[in-house]
């Protein structure tokens, strides 16, 4: 076990037939099958874009209340998410479950007006909703999703070069992939509660996360075995993460690590985590230089779509029934 989350420098390179690309793709596979974490230096988002993506995010979240919730989050998994507002569960045993201490916009992959799967309304393929008061929150945010989603393609490269096969085994999974960027917002919490969290302990779903966090600290990640143990603001690193279906995908080479939330820097915290995933009917079955005899495949093949949906549907109120 890896008790701290190493880091990995790309040198500013996306091309997987250098050298240093091999050399990456080793660091990733220690860093990603130990801890499941690890930072991402030397990427290729400018900082410029990234400063704007924060600045955006921030004056949304500085909009009105009843603006955001104009926004308010719809079946396609786009739009705001407001504040849990819920009750606090009181308790005499120390774990209580209290909502999430954030609130955030959730924009997707973005589509075509012909795209097929948004004009026969399949799940996922709808319209993000904008901001139409901030004129320049979606140009932001589009450059953003750019560059940051040619990074994300570079680490599948890098995960498949890492697993022996060729370096594009696994694009075309990622054709018409599912992306999401969450901007996301947590409020200072009182340093006195000690089981509130701004974002309680979970692994992400999907196949890979590039998280970028402002510099207030708060996230925590639990090594396997192990205890809580901080993930810091590196500047401009992404702090990147396995998520669930890229464990199953790898027949648990790769671990998808609890990771959570508590903001006490005393001010608000911004963060920007973009998932990468593939496509709604990629099927993902045990990659084929992650079993032998030895290893045989422990999951059943599974389509990404039915996965996400079973998840989410679990996990999102708004998802629910109303009187479920
Ligand atoms: O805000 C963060 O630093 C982490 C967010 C996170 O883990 C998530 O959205 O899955
Ligand atoms: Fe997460």
């Amino acid at each position: 076990m890896l008790n701290s989350i190493p880091l990995v420098d790309l040198g500013g390179n996306l091309d997987p037939a250098v050298p240093a690309a091999r050399k990456a793709a080793l660091q990733l596979h220690e860093a990603l099958s130990t801890i499941g974490f690890a930072y991402i230096a030397g990427h290729t988002v400018r900082r410029a874009t990234r400063d704007a993506a924060f600045a955006a995010s921030r004056e949304f979240h500085a909009s009105t209340l009843e603006q955001k919730r104009s926004l308010a989050i719809n079946a396609f998994h786009r739009g705001y998410m407001g504040m849990a507002t819920s009750t606090i569960v009181t308790s005499s045993v120390a774990r209580v479950t209290r909502p999430n201490m954030s609130e955030s916009l959730m924009l997707m992959h973005e589509l075509p007006p012909d795209d097929a799967g948004l004009l026969a309304g399949l799940p996922m393929q709808g319209p993000n909703q904008w901001p139409g008061w901030l004129p320049g929150f979606k140009p932001a945010m589009t450059q953003y999703v750019s560059e940051v989603d040619a990074l994300g393609r570079y680490i599948v490269r890098l995960v498949a070069m890492s697993l022996g096969l060729e370096a594009t085994a696994l694009d075309h999974h990622f054709d018409h992939p599912t992306t999401f960027l969450r901007a996301l917002h947590y409020p200072p919490q009182p340093p006195v509660e000690d089981d509130q969290m701004g974002s309680a302990p979970h692994t992400d779903y999907g196949i890979v996360t590039l998280l970028a966090q402002d510099d207030s600290g708060g996230l925590q990640v639990r090594p396997r075995g192990g205890d809580w143990i901080e993930a810091p603001p590196i500047p401009d690193t992404y702090v990147l993460n396995v998520g669930d279906m890229l464990a199953r995908w790898t027949n648990d080479r790769f671990v998808s690590t609890p990771h959570r939330v508590i903001n006490r820097s005393g001010g608000d915290r911004y963060s920007l985590p973009y998932f990468l995933d593939p496509g709604m009917d990629a099927l993902i079955e045990c990659l084929p230089t992650c079993t032998d005899a030895q290893h045989p495949p422990r999951y059943e093949p599974v389509t990404y779509g039915e996965y996400l949906l079973e998840r989410l549907d679990k996990n999102y109120a708004y998802r629910k029934p109303a009187n479920a």
